[in-house]
């Protein structure tokens, strides 16, 4: 059992009555957390590892003993880390969270987001001709990967059913780690991310990067070709060990010992394989604060490239608008500097009738610029079928605006 924390069982008699605008969910394994009202808020700067950690210990060590804090850091190390102490925090078991789900699924309002428009901030030719550019850039400078990326506005007729779309990513995804983050009062970040950054516990660390990724089939044969496409592509193997190599970096000094196996696995979501490694350490001193580890593998070349600050300015200069929260991380830590921290994908910003869904992929020399299009394409579908809708979906009213518009 990797965390085994003190929290307040649940009455199994009560539902959840988990209210997305106020409340966190961080779902992790068997394992599911769940907090109820703000108790404070707080920010800090990222880009100082030191302050944060400091800044999180403080506002922790004011509180009751077990108390837990809430966060998510941003992509972008200018930008604030959000936190959130909650008034209550209770740990419920998966059995628990699945008649939660059916007595919930029964009361909620089932209607259909009907989608009424649809804005790429970064559209198909766009994120192509980005493609093009950086395999240039591999050739004329020292840039080995990068990961650009989509941003997508969805705007909704009626208002989004936030609990609807929570409990539909919890039954559509029985793996990885689910997660909804109240950033303020009208905006809600919501999704289920494959990605473990860091899990620490005492003296153990564990990290679970993803690189390399190829879409699920319909058949179980196709399924089988994916499989072995992906394991053996050169290209993704690159993609893959560009990764492990930083993050073996970063923890390395930290750790007394560290495992790293030699050649990846493959590990599924709902709707893509990827390439995965576990990185297993037991730290020197298992005081280290998980943020003070976190943050120095954040943003890994998972989500920006390598080497990290080059892929990060080509980043900022290709995609033109700021990820913000989006391939930031987001998790929880206890007093005595434990807890997890996923990298923030598979998501969605929820507004009231607005969602902003994110997808990136890692590029190398190797890459197609069409074939990142389509995997980026797959990897939205997580958070468009939570939301109810098809890819088909957003395709049309995206041509339609497309052409209305030349
Ligand atoms: C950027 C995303 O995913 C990341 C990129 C991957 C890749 O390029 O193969 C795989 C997993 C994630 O590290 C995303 O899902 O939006």
């Amino acid at each position: 059992m990797y965390m085994k924390h003190a929290f307040e069982m649940p009455d199994p008699n009560k539902t959840l009555n988990f209210q997305s605008q106020r409340d966190c969910l961080f779902m992790s394994g068997e394992q599911c957390i769940v907090t109820q009202g703000v108790k404070s808020r707080f920010t800090s700067p990222i880009n100082n590892t030191q302050q944060l950690v400091e800044t999180v210990q403080q506002q922790l060590t004011k509180q009751p003993e077990g108390t837990l804090a809430f966060g998510v850091l941003p992509f972008c190390k200018t930008q604030q880390a959000h936190f959130i102490i909650p008034n209550k925090t209770t740990r419920w078991e998966r059995p628990a969270i699945s008649s939660w789900l059916k007595a919930e699924l029964s009361t909620l309002n089932k209607k259909v987001n009907h989608i009424e428009a649809v804005t790429y901030l970064q559209n198909q030719a766009q994120f192509k001709s980005s493609v093009n550019a950086a395999k240039q850039l591999f050739s004329e400078t020292t840039l080995e990967k990068i990961v650009l990326s989509k941003q997508v506005d969805l705007t909704f007729k009626d208002p989004i059913n936030k609990e609807l779309v929570l409990s539909q990513l919890l039954q559509q995804s029985r793996n990885g780690y689910h997660f909804s983050f109240p950033v303020n009062d009208h905006r809600t970040l919501m999704g289920v991310s494959p990605e473990l950054l860091l899990a620490k516990h005492g003296p153990h660390v564990l990290s679970n990067p993803l690189a390399g990724s190829i879409p699920r089939a319909a058949s179980a044969e196709q399924e089988a070709k994916h499989k072995k496409a992906l394991f053996n592509s050169h290209k993704d193997r690159f993609e893959h060990a560009v990764v492990i190599e930083d993050m073996e970096k970063v923890l390395t000094p930290f750790c007394n010992t560290l495992d790293v196996p030699l050649e990846p696995s493959l590990l599924s979501t709902a709707t893509m394989w990827h390439l995965s490694t576990e990185l297993k350490g037991e730290l020197q001193n298992q005081h280290t604060h998980i943020l003070d580890i976190a943050n120095k593998l954040h943003p890994s070349p998972a989500l920006c490239g390598k080497p990290t600050q080059a892929a990060y300015s080509h980043i900022l200069d290709l995609e033109k608008h700021s990820r913000d929260l989006f391939s930031g991380i987001i998790g929880w830590c206890d007093q005595h500097g434990n807890g997890e921290w996923v990298v923030v994908i598979r998501c969605a910003q929820l507004e009231k009738y607005q969602a902003r869904l994110f997808a990136g992929a890692g590029i190398v020399s190797a890459s197609e610029p069409a074939l990142e299009w389509q995997e980026t394409d797959a990897k939205l579908k997580t958070m468009l079928n939570a939301l109810g809708l098809e890819l088909k979906d957003i395709q049309q009213l995206s041509n339609l605006k497309e052409k209305a518009e030349l």
